[in-house]
């Protein structure tokens, strides 16, 4: 299978590093010619949980030539619009395109590819990166061994190609095939809502989220409306490592506390600083739209209310306008939607 990583920032180095370490053949295409020069020059580095330093191959996407088999995406979401366009030209009728972003990306990326050939997966595993070639582990390694991927068909059939791919990313990490992709998809949509979205929001770790009794009852009122939208849809959440987040679903604002237990539990693990934080910080557009925004028009599409993920969005927005961070004083903006909250 001729394999490429679309994208080899803070997961697609990691994620390059150990497929080629355990003898795929992967190539590692980047637009940020810098990184794609570290990664040639002096190969792809990995640091934090695991200590890894791998001879990789990377290219630009101008470099690339011929057809690929797997194109594994990697990009953030709010690449795609440029990206997949680009990519047409190197995909054959068999190619697959499986998207690994955020979100729920799979219709997205199908309009540009082709439903066949689209299929998705969510990672379970947090990384940041930190320099041209080089990026960090910030989820311990067992976590990737045993739950790096879920992947799964649009139409939830197991087709043959999920094997292959499976046998693929497993170079990588621990992979299961599901039937439930958008089961996968809305569990993970409520990891990345609620804490992502307020540890961008407010410019902290899962740790400072998790500390502060204010913020947390904003995650428990996120994760609720999101809950709420996967369910008029007509999905359910499923397992997550071992966490089943339909637990967190709310009668009412009396069932918070009651909660606090498996969230310090599922996220006491996890002290990261979320992917869209980290684009703040460097001044780009995050994929607030693609995360939380996604529940916020589920929402708007079948009549359930989601003010706390509506301001969410504001806040990193905002954020994004002014080219800057927030901080935990903005948490005064949810103040009304909490008092309001039944
Ligand atoms: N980081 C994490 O912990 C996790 C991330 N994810 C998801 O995985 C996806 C990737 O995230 P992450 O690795 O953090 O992203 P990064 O931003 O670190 O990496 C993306 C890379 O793609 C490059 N790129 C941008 N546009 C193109 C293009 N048109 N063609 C080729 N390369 C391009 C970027 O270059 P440049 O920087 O110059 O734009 C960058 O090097 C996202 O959807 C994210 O939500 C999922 C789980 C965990
Ligand atoms: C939750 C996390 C860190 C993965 O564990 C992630 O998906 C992100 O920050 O984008």
């Amino acid at each position: 299978m001729r394999t490429a990583i679309l994208g080899a920032g803070a997961l697609g180095i990691i994620i390059g590093a150990l497929m080629t370490k355990n003898g795929k053949q992967v190539e590692l295409i980047d637009s940020f010619k810098e990184n794609v020069n570290a990664l040639n020059a002096n190969g792809a580095t990995v640091t934090g949980n695991l200590e890894l330093h791998q001879p990789v191959k990377a290219i630009t996407p101008e470099e690339m030539t011929g057809t690929y088999d797997l194109i594994l995406l990697l990009t953030k979401q709010t690449a795609n619009a440029t990206a997949l366009p680009k990519l047409l030209p190197y995909l054959h009728k068999d190619s697959i395109v499986c998207t690994l972003q955020n979100g729920v990306p799979e219709d997205l990326v199908a309009s540009y590819v082709g439903k066949e050939r689209t299929i998705g997966g969510a990672v379970g595993f947090g990384a940041t990166w930190l320099k041209p070639g080089v990026s960090e582990l910030t989820s311990t390694l067992e976590a990737v061994e045993k739950f790096a991927f879920e992947i799964g068909e649009i139409d939830g059939v197991l087709r043959p190609r999920l094997e292959e791919v499976k046998e693929t990313l497993s170079a990588a990490g621990g992979t299961t095939i599901l039937t439930n992709l958008m089961g996968i998809r809305y569990t993970k949509l409520l990891m990345n809502s609620t804490f992502s979205g307020m540890s961008a929001a407010l410019n902290g770790t899962f740790s400072d989220v998790l500390a502060n009794p204010k913020a947390m009852v904003c995650v428990a009122h996120i994760a609720d409306e999101v809950i709420k939208v996967c369910h008029v849809l007509g999905y359910r959440m499923v397992e997550m490592q071992g966490a089943d987040m339909e637990f967190l679903e709310l009668s009412s604002k009396a069932d918070i506390p009651s909660k606090m237990d498996f969230y310090k539990k599922v996220w006491g693990r996890h002290n990261n600083k979320a992917s869209m934080l980290q684009d703040l910080e460097k001044g780009n557009k995050t994929e607030i739209d693609y995360i939380n925004g996604v529940v916020c028009l589920g929402g708007q599409k079948c009549g359930v209310p989601t003010p706390f993920n509506d301001m969410v969005v504001k806040l990193v927005k905002e954020a994004e306008a002014r080219g800057g961070v927030n901080d935990f004083n903005y948490l005064e903006r949810f103040n009304e939607i909490i008092e309001s909250a039944k």
